[in-house]
C-alpha cells in the first residue's frame, strides 16, 4: 500500500497500534502518529497519543528508541508555544546517549526555546559544547541554525559582541553550506549585529551580499526570512542616515509583517502539509496491506522511521522560519514595552520610574568616586491657566515644547525625566552646584524664549527652578530631591520664572 495522504497514513498507523504486541514497534508507531497529527495541525490528537509515550510499559526500551518519542513531544509542544513544557520534556533527556542526528535536533530545539522564550533547558555553556560536538559530527545544518538562533538571542539581550564573534567566524561556512534560507538568515542577522555595533561601513558591504542573494531568490524566499531581511535593511539605512531608503524598506517590512501575521497559522499548516506529502511520496511502503503480517509491518515502519528523521530536518527548517518571525515580533514587543516603561509617552523624556532608577544609580556611582552631581527640578508656571484658557491639547503641546527646549540644553551624559504633570527633573553628571545653577538658568531662558504665538497660541511659557547638589546632600536621593523641591517652592513664592537658591556668585 502506498501512503499517499494523511488519511492513509493515519489508518495505517492506527491499525498497527491496535494489532501489534511488540512494544518497540508500538512505541515507534506512536511516535509516527504524534508526528502525523502534529503535521496535520491536530494538536489535540498529537498530545493524546504523545502522552501515551510516558506509559511505564515503555520505560525499559533502549534510550535511542525513546529519544524519538521525546523529540516528537518536544517539537509538538514548542510548535504550540508551550515553552515551559517543551523545556521540561527536553530537560529529562540525556542526549549524550542519543544518535547524533537526534542529539543535534535536540540542541536545535533548545536554542529555539532559548531565543523565543529566554528559557535555558541547559546552561548556555553546555549548549555551546553541544554546538561544537555537532560541528565535529558533521551535523552542520543543526549546528549553524542553532548558532544563528543564539546570535539572535544575544542581539536581543543585548550581547552584541558575542553574536558578532559567531556571525563573523562562521559566516563563510553558513554562506557556502548550500542552503539559501540559512545564508539569508545568517546575513540578515550579521547586518543587524554590525549596525548594532556601529560598524556601518561593513554593515553596508554585508547588506550588499544579502540583497544580491535576496534579489536572486526573492520569488522563493519565505515571508519570514524576507521579514528578517527588511528589518535589517531598515535598521541599516536608518543608522546610515538614508531616510528615503529606510522608508522604502519599512514599507516592504510593514507589508511583509502584515502578510506574515495574516497567513502565519494557515501558511504553517499548509507548508507542513506540503512537506508531509513530499516526504510521503518518497515512501515506497508498498508491501503493506490491511492483512499485513508482523514482518511486513516492521519493514515498513523501519522505512517510515527513516522518513521521520528527514521530517525532523524539514520541520526544523520550517520552524526556524516561523521562529524568525516570532523573534522579530517578540523583539518588537519587548522594545515597545521597554520604551513604554522608560519614556514618558507625551514628552519623550524619561518616565518618573526610570528617572528615579537612573538617579539612584548615578548617586551610588558618584558617591563611590566622590564626584559632583547636580540636580534640578522645574515646574511650568501657571500651567493650569494654559489648560483652562486654551484647552488640554494646547497644554500637551506646551509640555512637549518645554521638554524639548530643556533637552536641547543638556549634554549626552545628563538625564531628564517627567516626574509629575508639569514638573520635570534633570540630573547633571559631574556638575557642581554653580554649574548646575547655570544650566538651570540656561533652561529657564530657553523656555522663556519659546514663542507659542508663532504657533497661534496667545500665552507665554515660563518655568520656575530649584537646584541642589549631591555633595551638599551626602548623596542621599531624598535629601537631594527635597532640597530642590524647597528651592522650587521659593522660586514660585518669589514671583516665578527664576532659579532658586539665588545665583551662587561666590562660586563663580
Ligand atoms: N495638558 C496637560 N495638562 C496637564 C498634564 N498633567 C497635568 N496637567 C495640568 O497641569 C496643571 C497644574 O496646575 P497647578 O498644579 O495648579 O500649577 P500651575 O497652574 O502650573 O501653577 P504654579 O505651578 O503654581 O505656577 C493642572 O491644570 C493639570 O491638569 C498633562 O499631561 N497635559
Amino acid at each position: 500500500m502506498l501512503l499517499t495522504n494523511y488519511d492513509d497514513a493515519e489508518r495505517f498507523y492506527l491499525q498497527v497500534l491496535s494489532q501489534s504486541e511488540d512494544l518497540e514497534l508500538k512505541y515507534k508507531t506512536l511516535v509516527s502518529v504524534v508526528n502525523l497529527y502534529q503535521l496535520k495541525g491536530d494538536f489535540y490528537q498529537a498530545f493524546s497519543y504523545g502522552l501515551q509515550l510516558n506509559d511505564v510499559k515503555y520505560s525499559e526500551l533502549p534510550e535511542a528508541v525513546k529519544s524519538s518519542g521525546l523529540m516528537a513531544m518536544a517539537l509538538a509542544l514548542m510548535d504550540s508555544a508551550l515553552y515551559d513544557e517543551a523545556a521540561a520534556t527536553l530537560g529529562k533527556a540525556d542526549f549524550s546517549e542519543y544518535p547524533d542526528n537526534v542529539r543535534c535536533t535536540a540542541l536545535y530545539l533548545q536554542t529555539q526555546i532559548a531565543y523565543r522564550s529566554h528559557i535555558w533547558v541547559r546552561p548556555e555553556s553546555q549548549l555551546q559544547d553541544e554546538i561544537r560536538y555537532c560541528y565535529n559530527k558533521q551535523q552542520m545544518l543543526y549546528a549553524l541554525l542553532s548558532e544563528s538562533a543564539l546570535s539572535i538571542y544575544w542581539l536581543s539581550v543585548p550581547q552584541t559582541n558575542k553574536a558578532l564573534d559567531v556571525l563573523r567566524n562562521k559566516q563563510s561556512l553558513a554562506l557556502s553550506f548550500g542552503y539559501t534560507n540559512l545564508a539569508m538568515i545568517w546575513q540578515a542577522t550579521f547586518v543587524n549585529a554590525l549596525v548594532q555595533n556601529d560598524e556601518l561601513k561593513l554593515a553596508s558591504e554585508q547588506a550588499e551580499v544579502l540583497t544580491q542573494l535576496f534579489n536572486k531568490h526573492k520569488e522563493t524566499t519565505p515571508l519570514e526570512v524576507a521579514t528578517l531581511i527588511y528589518h535589517a535593511l531598515v535598521k541599516l539605512n536608518k543608522a546610515a542616515q538614508q531616510p528615503a531608503r529606510a522608508l522604502d524598506y519599512a514599507e516592504d517590512l510593514f507589508s511583509a509583517y502584515q502578510k506574515t501575521y495574516d497567513k502565519q497559522q494557515s501558511a504553517a499548516l499548509a507548508y507542513h502539509a506540503a512537506l508531509m506529502q513530499a516526504a510521503q511520496r518518497k515512501q515506497e511502503i508498498d508491501t503493506l496491506s490491511q492483512q499485513a503480517n508482523q514482518l511486513q509491518l516492521e519493514t515498513a515502519l523501519a522505512k517510515a522511521e527513516s522518513e521521520n528523521q528527514r521530517l525532523y530536518l524539514l520541520v526544523g527548517s520550517v520552524l526556524v522560519l516561523l521562529l524568525a518571525v516570532l523573534v522579530v515580533r517578540s523583539h518588537r514587543v519587548r522594545v515597545k514595552l521597554k520604551e513604554r516603561v522608560t519614556y514618558d509617552k507625551l514628552t519623550r523624556v524619561y518616565s518618573r520610574d526610570h528617572f528615579e532608577e537612573v538617579l539612584e544609580a548615578a548617586l551610588q556611582q558618584a558617591e563611590k568616586q566622590q564626584q559632583e552631581l547636580g540636580f534640578i527640578l522645574f515646574d511650568l508656571d501657571h500651567f493650569k491657566s494654559v489648560n483652562d484658557n486654551h484647552g488640554h491639547q494646547t497644554g500637551d503641546w506646551a509640555l512637549q515644547q518645554a521638554a524639548n527646549a530643556a533637552k536641547e540644553c543638556l549634554r549626552k551624559s545628563d538625564a531628564i525625566g517627567r516626574i509629575g504633570g508639569e514638573e520635570f527633573a534633570i540630573l547633571l553628571q559631574e556638575c557642581n552646584f554653580a554649574q548646575s545653577w547655570a544650566l538651570a538658568e540656561t533652561v529657564r531662558q530657553a523656555i522663556e524664549a519659546l514663542e507659542p504665538e508663532q504657533a497661534g497660541y496667545a500665552f507665554k511659557l515660563t518655568a520656575s527652578f530649584g537646584v541642589s547638589s549631591a555633595k551638599n546632600c551626602q548623596y542621599h536621593a531624598r535629601k537631594l530631591i527635597s532640597d530642590a523641591d524647597e528651592a522650587l517652592y521659593l522660586a514660585k513664592q518669589a514671583g516665578r520664572n527664576q532659579v532658586m537658591p539665588e545665583e551662587p556668585r561666590e562660586l563663580w
